[in-house]
């Protein structure tokens, strides 16, 4: 899945352009969400516990980078990791359940 603009940023001649591309793009983005979700449940498979679940470390470890990614590409690191942090709480709450049914 990836974005093709319509006018980059330099060629929008108006609002309206520069909110059909925000759109756009926010619309890729939660898309892009909904098949990470699925994998999430996918993982439910591959655990044992909700220790195994949870997976601290590899929580601690995916969110460090996040926000080495987000500094390198010039977004405030420490705000992708807080935005991070509070979806994939909401992705563990979402395996959790998945897990309970197996
Ligand atoms: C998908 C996993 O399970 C959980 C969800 C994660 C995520 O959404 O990225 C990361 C770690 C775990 O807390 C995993 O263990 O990788």
């Amino acid at each position: 899945m990836q974005y093709h603009p319509v006018h980059a940023p330099a060629e929008c001649h108006d609002m309206s352009d520069i909110r059909k591309e925000i759109d756009h793009i926010d619309y890729t983005v939660i898309q892009l969400l909904s098949v990470r979700f699925n994998y999430i449940k996918a993982a439910s498979k591959f655990k044992k516990s909700t220790t195994d679940v949870q997976a601290t470390e590899r929580f601690n470890s995916m969110l460090e980078k996040r926000k080495q990614w987000a500094d390198e590409l010039g977004l405030n690191g420490e705000v992708i990791r807080t935005l991070y942090a509070d979806l994939v709480k909401y992705f563990i709450a979402e395996e959790l359940k998945e897990f309970a049914r197996k």
